[in-house]
């Protein structure tokens, strides 16, 4: 369990933090979003005891980071951003290396060294200099690192970033295999990874939280959810608008976009009026000339609520998020 209560950074007048208070369990992956300079790798070094913050309190597994250092840290793993490894060492050496100074047994050390290696597959390069690894490789000696004392908590500072789209996938893998029973933390930019790996999901802007819910919550405050996508032939564009406009499940028409032969709307139904809308677009289809090409409901999209979470400010001052009207521009 973590617990951070009231935590606040500042760097002469300048403040990266503000007044940041959070809980996470184990089992819970909390996901830490926000643009840059939002705070999040400033909150990381204070929960990790590798910044004092100016103001507040960090617990770790019950000891304090401050005042008991040692124990918290002991209780942490810690995958700082770029991953900062030495390049003349090997990942064996480095995990013997790093084993020994947090003061574990050289037969503990091995032990581990077994299952880490196993868990992140290094066993290809457990004796290759760590300068000539990629990229992919190299972060995997990071985690390696950061889980050889089997922590309770995690911190990942943007555990994929750098990643190829197979590397990231397989990090994401090891993420998840490896949260039960742990609390992980980790802070990226990219909105997929959240729900892919993440259970808890935290938008910081500008020090402060902005959001706090599932990935599933976060995405649902889109004003596309439940929006309704659908697509005709171009030929057909000018006509089948004029049908929807005319459908009074129909509150408003949001982006339309021709995409080869097709062209695409967005339908935002009237409030409570999604299934109305699916049964009027379907069945005004089948009445008129035209023929739909496809049909879908949007769940939501993760930028479109990220640009308007980071934008409205601290948590508790936003309002709902209206769909547009027609004609308004996103
Ligand atoms: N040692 C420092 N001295 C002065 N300002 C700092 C220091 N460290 C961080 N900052 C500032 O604090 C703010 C937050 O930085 P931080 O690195 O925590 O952001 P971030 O959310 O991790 O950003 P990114 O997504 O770009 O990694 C930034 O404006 C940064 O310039």
């Amino acid at each position: 369990m973590i617990e951070i209560r009231n935590l606040t950074k500042r760097f002469g007048a300048f403040t990266a933090v503000k007044n940041l208070s959070f809980q996470a369990a184990p089992g819970e992956v909390l996901g830490f979003l926000g643009p840059n300079g939002a705070g999040k790798s400033t909150t990381m070094k204070m929960v990790t005891g590798f910044l004092p913050p100016t103001e507040g309190t960090v617990i770790v597994c019950g000891h304090d980071v401050l005042e008991d250092p040692r124990a918290a840290k002991a209780r942490i793993g810690y995958l700082p951003e770029g991953a900062p490894l030495y390049p003349d060492m090997t990942p064996r050496s480095m995990m013997k290396f790093v084993g020994a100074a947090r003061g574990m047994s050289s037969g503990r050390i091995k032990e581990r060294m077994e299952v880490v290696t196993r868990l992140v597959d290094l066993h290809k390069v457990l004796d290759q200099r760590i300068e000539t690894l990629s990229k992919g490789f190299k972060r995997r000696v990071g985690l390696a690192l950061a889980i050889l004392h089997d922590p309770d908590v995690l911190i990942l500072d943007e555990p994929t970033d750098g990643l190829d789209p197979n590397q990231k996938h397989e990090v994401r893998q090891l993420i998840r295999s490896m949260a039960k029973g742990k609390v992980i933390v980790l802070s990226t930019h990219i909105l997929e990874e959240v729900e892919a790996v993440c259970t808890r999901a935290m938008i910081v802007a500008a020090g402060q939280v902005c959001f706090d819910g599932t990935p599933a919550e976060l995405r649902g405050r889109s004003r596309y959810a439940g929006a309704i996508e659908v697509a005709v032939t171009t030929a057909d564009a000018e006509g089948a608008r004029a049908a929807f406009e005319a459908l009074a499940s129909v509150h408003s028409i949001g982006d339309q976009a021709i995409y080869g032969e097709e062209t695409r709307f967005v339908l935002f139904p009237v409030n409570g009026s999604r299934n109305s809308l699916l049964d009027d677009v379907q069945r005004i289809s089948t009445e008129a000339s035209w023929r739909l090409a496809s049909l879908s409901v949007d769940r939501g999209r993760m930028d479109d609520v990220f640009r308007t979470v980071t934008s409205e400010g601290p948590q508790g001052s936003n309002s709902a998020v209206q769909p547009m009207k027609s004609g308004e521009v996103a």
